[in-house]
Order: structure tokens, then C-alpha cells, then sequence
């Protein structure tokens, strides 16, 4: 009989061979052996030499497939002809009972110098070719309902087998894939040894098919296009409340989901984007945004759609507006915010940044446009209170008024930067010279003319001599603040982007958190003592409570009914226990 080798497991037993049979039981092709072709007689595996020249200009009812010797074959198979008959076109299949069982081949192959079975030279070899099954023509329902039903079960198979290879997260087929998530997020997370099982198997499985009827189905890195995932929600989910702003790429509404009763902020492009320039800008902001959506001072994300064309992005509503609302109404009413505000703001707005950064990512449109301001209703504090909190990401610690990083149509990579340039007010040079080795530093100088400007400094420039100034280290002092502010500030805006501070440098320093002599744990820990200590004494106290009470039921407890709290609340300083 003849069927399809293995590639791999012959080659290790013979380097000459080109190419093993490409043709199989289930294959649909003529049979068309060429010289090379690797074909098994019996339980020999050895190179054709095709001695027809076609099957198919064959007039007989006879082919011949000359077996000569191989480097494995046995003296005895050196030059065996194999007759059998000929129906153009012909079919093989495995043999008794193990149809379809292609696993089986790689144990048959012979070790080297195994004699051949079968075929006499020169005569049909019908004891042998009976399991060789020669069908009239490929497709006599016989065939086809044999073939498919191989194929059914080669299928279920793969599918199984991927399927317990493959996690679960892998299962998506079609999704675009966000540039700016990390490594160890990407759709393809297979580790190592399921990888290779898995290749092992689709190899083992593929060797014995036809390898362009099983497609290696890896996760789509296709982009899907707006227009292909339109879809209707905004009136359907959303009510709208009233439009908090616009913008250059769009119009911002406030919103009340119907289903949750929650406020949004949903920003809608002006322009139907799908299919255009600005598409990319489009999804690079949601792609940004549900990377960096979930830290208190980045303003977070839920969704996005695309609909009509138009592309929707779902974000927190937040109730304050901008700060560069608050620095046009201080201009206007002549207002200076003080350096404790200055700083809160400073302070929660380099966190968000230094949380981007942490991120491989970085904003380059910071300005105050783009910082939103949240006010927690709970609080009817002054603004300074904000400055209360020092706790960097302790969500139980609620916050007056909370700064936000908003408006991450800008974000790109720092390793794989594709920079659009932000608002040229806030810009450092470098980046308007296209050196894009620090952009990092980018934001951190863009904060600091942000809160400078914030700070009461006067309007930044655009352009000019002013602007140039500003990019050499000429920054003028704010009146209103501190030596250590100014100071701070300046070096945020150095000329060398070298020469400025981190975020994360900015964040711990001294003038904004003087807490941060002490890390957050150890801050914990000293709460923590606290707490111990004043449970430790709170129940020493009920227990000198209770011995009284006991001691003298009536006159005792009479007092700690009249006195709600032993300590500090009118107790008379005569009382002891030795008193009773
Ligand atoms: N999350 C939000 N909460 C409250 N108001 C918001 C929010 N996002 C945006 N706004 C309001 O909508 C206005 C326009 O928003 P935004 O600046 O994000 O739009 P844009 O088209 O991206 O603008 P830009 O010209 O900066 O690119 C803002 O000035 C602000 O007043």
C-alpha cells in the first residue's frame, strides 16, 4: 500500500530525500508522483522514480511506480515495481481499520534495512493492493462521504486540541489590537510550552492534511474600520443633558445613562471620521484612554463606539470643568490662586502624569485645558483642603477636589513615538525640532508652564521673543509664591530636558508633599500603632467599666449613665478605682 510519509520523521532517517508523497486519501488532486516524491510500500518507506511519464497519458489500465533503492531500503526492495490498476484519477487510503489514523504512519516508518512486504516485480501486488483501495473516480459517494467524514474528524480534532491549548483570552477572533498596551497584555498571551504543544500538534495534524485547508488561526491583528462596527447607542443608552464644551476634534455632552443613571461625559467627533485622516488621531485617543483610564488623576474611561461615522468615546463626567476655565475666570476677575491650591493642583496633576509615564506613555498636550477638575460633593470645603491628602493612590482617602489628566488624543509611545504636536503655548523646543529623545521631559515642561500659568503668570506666548525666552531658562518669578515654587518651576522648564525633574521626582519633592520624608508605608504603619494603642486603651477602659459596675452596681453605673464617654467628658478627677 501506499500512503504519505512523514517529512520529519523520514528525514531523520534519510537526509537525501527531497520531499515526501504530497498526495493522500483525502486529497483531491490526480495522482501525479514525481521523482523524489516519498512513497510507502508495505512497511518501506523509499523515494519514487516515476517511471511513467504521466499517469494520465497511461493507456493501460496499468501505472507503475518504481521503487529503487534507498539508503533504508533492504537489497530485496532494491528494485521493486509496483503494478497496480489504473482509473485516472486514483485514490489511496490507509489501510484496514486505521482510515484517517495518520498518527499510526510515524510508528510504521521502517527502521533502516527493513525488508519490504510486498509487491512482486511485475505483477499486481492483490494481496497487498486489496487495502489499497482504488476508487473508480474521487468522488463516488463512497469516497466523499469517507473523505468527509475524515475531514470531520481531522477538524474536531485540531479544534479540541486548540481548544485546550489555547486560553481563553486567545478566543477573540476579530479585534483591533490597542498599540499601547503592555507586553504581558497582548490578545496572544500563549506561554512557552503551549506554544510549543501547540505547534506540535498542528504539525502532527497538518503533516497528514492538507495544509491549505486548515488556516493557523493566530488572533487577528487586523484593524477593524469605524464604518465596519457602526452602531446606534448614543440616544438609545444615553440622555443627553447639555454640551459642556467643544473642542478642535469634537463636542463634549454631559450625559445621563438610561440604564445606570450615572453622568458621562461623551465626546463626540465633529466630523464623521470613519475612512478619514482623522480616524487614526480618533482611535489613538480611545486606545490611550483604556490603557490609562483607571488612575485617580487620569480622567477614566468606559467606552466607545462609532456611529453614523462618528466616532463616540464615553468618559467620567467631571463636574468642575477645566482648569483652564478657573485660570480665565481668575484673569478676568483678577483673582490669584494661592500657592497651597497652586500646589494641590501641581501635586495631583504630576501623579496622573507620572502614572502615564509609568506606562512607557506620554500625553504632549498638557495644559490647563486639559486638566478637569472633579469637586466630590461631600465636600463644602475651601479648595486648599484638597491639600490634606498626600496618600498617592489610597482610594479610601477621599478628596475634595480632584485634578484630572483629560484629553489623550495626543498620547504615544515612548519606545514607538508617533508624535502629533500639542498646543506650541506649552511646547519645549526640542520638540519642535523634532528630538524626541526625552518626551517625557516634554510633559513635565508643559506642566510647569501650565502651573505657571495657573499661577498667575501672564499669558504665555505663542510665538516670539517672549517664547524664545521662556525655552532659554528665562522663566520670570510669580510674585505670589514661594522661592522653592519659582524654583520648582524652573527647573520643569530647563532648556535641557536632561536638566528637569521626572514626575516622579516632581511628585515627591519636598515643596508639594512634605509628607513624603515618609513613604506610604510607613505612614500606614504609624496609623496602624495609633489604632492598636487607642483600641488597647478603649478596652481596658470598658474592663475598669465593667469591675466598677460590679463593685458598685447601683451608684456606679448610675454615673456611667449619666456620663455617655469616660474620657474627657466631665468624669470627676476624684474617682479611682482604689476609691471603692
Ligand atoms: N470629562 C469631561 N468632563 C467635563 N467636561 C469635559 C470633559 N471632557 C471635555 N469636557 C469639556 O469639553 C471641552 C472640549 O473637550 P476636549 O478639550 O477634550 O475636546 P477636544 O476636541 O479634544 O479639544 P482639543 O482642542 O483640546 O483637542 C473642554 O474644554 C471641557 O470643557
Amino acid at each position: 500500500m501506499f500512503t504519505k510519509g512523514r517529512r520529519s520523521a523520514l528525514k531523520r532517517r534519510d537526509e537525501n530525500i527531497i520531499r515526501t508523497l504530497t498526495y493522500h486519501d483525502s486529497d483531491e488532486g490526480e495522482l501525479s508522483p514525481s521523482d523524489g516524491d516519498f512513497v510507502r510500500c508495505g512497511n518501506l518507506f523509499s523515494p519514487c522514480r516515476y517511471k511513467s511519464s504521466r499517469i494520465d497519458e497511461q493507456p493501460s489500465e496499468f501505472i507503475e511506480i518504481d521503487l529503487p533503492s534507498s539508503p533504508m531500503s533492504s537489497p530485496r526492495s532494491s528494485r521493486n515495481v509496483i503494478r497496480h490498476m489504473k482509473r485516472s484519477p486514483i485514490q489511496f487510503t490507509l489501510d484496514e481499520g486505521n482510515e484517517g489514523d495518520v498518527d499510526d504512519d510515524e510508528q510504521r516508518v521502517p527502521a533502516p534495512g527493513t525488508a519490504i512486504e510486498s509487491p512482486c516485480p511485475n505483477s499486481p501486488p492483490h494481496n497487498r493492493l486489496r487495502a489499497l483501495r482504488l476508487f473508480d473516480t474521487p468522488h463516488t459517494p463512497k469516497s466523499l462521504l469517507q473523505k468527509a467524514r475524515r475531514r470531520r474528524l481531522t477538524d474536531e480534532r485540531i479544534a479540541k486540541e486548540r481548544k485546550r491549548l489555547t486560553p481563553p483570552s486567545e478566543n477573540r477572533v476579530e479585534a483591533n489590537f490597542n498599540p499601547f498596551t503592555p507586553n504581558n497584555n497582548r490578545p496572544l498571551t500563549l506561554n512557552n510550552s503551549m506554544k510549543r504543544n501547540r505547534n506540535q500538534m498542528e504539525r502532527s495534524i497538518l503533516d497528514d492534511s492538507t495544509e491549505d485547508e486548515i488556516e493557523v488561526d493566530m488572533p487577528s491583528t487586523k484593524k477593524i474600520a469605524l464604518h465596519e462596527i457602526n452602531t446606534s447607542r448614543y440616544n438609545e443608552e444615553f440622555h443627553e443633558v447639555c454640551k459642556l464644551g467643544d473642542g478642535e476634534f469634537g463636542s463634549v455632552y454631559k450625559c445621563v445613562h438610561r440604564l445606570d443613571g450615572c453622568t458621562y461625559a461623551i465626546k463626540k467627533s465633529k466630523m464623521p471620521v470613519a475612512g478619514s485622516v482623522y480616524e487614526r488621531n480618533a482611535m489613538n485617543e480611545v486606545y490611550a484612554h483604556a490603557v490609562l483610564g483607571k488612575h485617580q488623576h487620569v480622567v477614566r474611561y468606559y467606552s466607545a463606539w462609532a456611529e453614523e461615522d462618528h466616532m463616540y468615546i464615553q468618559n467620567e463626567y467631571c463636574n468642575g470643568g477645566s482648569l483652564a476655565e478657573v485660570v480665565e475666570e481668575d484673569k478676568r476677575t483678577g483673582r490669584v490662586m494661592s500657592e497651597s491650591e497652586l500646589k494641590t493642583i501641581m501635586y495631583q496633576a504630576v501623579l496622573g502624569l507620572k502614572y502615564i509615564h509609568s506606562q512607557n506613555l506620554v500625553h504632549l498636550d498638557i495644559k490647563p485645558g486639559n486638566i478637569f477638575i472633579h469637586r466630590n460633593p461631600k465636600f463644602l470645603q475651601s479648595p486648599e483642603s484638597g491639600m490634606e491628602s498626600c496618600g498617592e493612590e489610597d482610594e479610601e482617602e477621599e478628596e475634595a477636589i480632584i485634578y484630572k489628566i483629560g484629553d489623550l488624543g495626543h498620547v504615544t509611545s515612548v519606545t514607538n513615538p508617533t508624535v502629533e504636536d500639542g498646543d506650541c503655548h506649552y511646547l519645549p523646543k526640542e520638540i519642535l525640532s523634532e528630538n524626541f529623545d526625552h518626551l517625557s521631559k516634554c510633559d513635565v515642561f508643559s506642566l510647569g508652564l501650565t502651573m505657571y500659568e495657573a499661577g498667575g503668570g501672564h499669558n504665555l506666548p505663542r510665538n516670539g521673543p517672549q517664547w524664545h525666552s521662556i525655552r532659554e531658562g528665562k522663566l520670570p518669578s510669580l510674585p505670589h509664591m514661594s522661592p522653592e515654587l519659582n524654583q520648582l518651576l524652573k527647573s520643569m522648564v530647563d532648556p535641557d530636558p536632561l536638566k528637569r525633574p521626572s514626575a516622579a521626582a516632581v511628585a515627591s519633592s519636598l515643596i508639594l508633599c512634605p509628607q513624603s520624608t515618609k513613604s506610604r508605608a510607613q505612614l500606614r504603619r504609624e496609623l496602624n500603632e495609633e489604632r492598636f494603642k487607642n483600641q488597647m486603651l478603649s478596652r481596658k477602659l470598658v474592663e475598669a467599666t465593667q469591675c466598677l459596675t460590679r463593685i458598685t452596681p447601683t451608684s456606679f453605673s448610675a454615673n456611667v449613665s449619666r456620663s455617655r464617654r469616660l474620657v474627657g467628658n466631665k468624669m470627676k478627677r476624684s474617682m479611682s478605682l482604689s476609691a471603692f
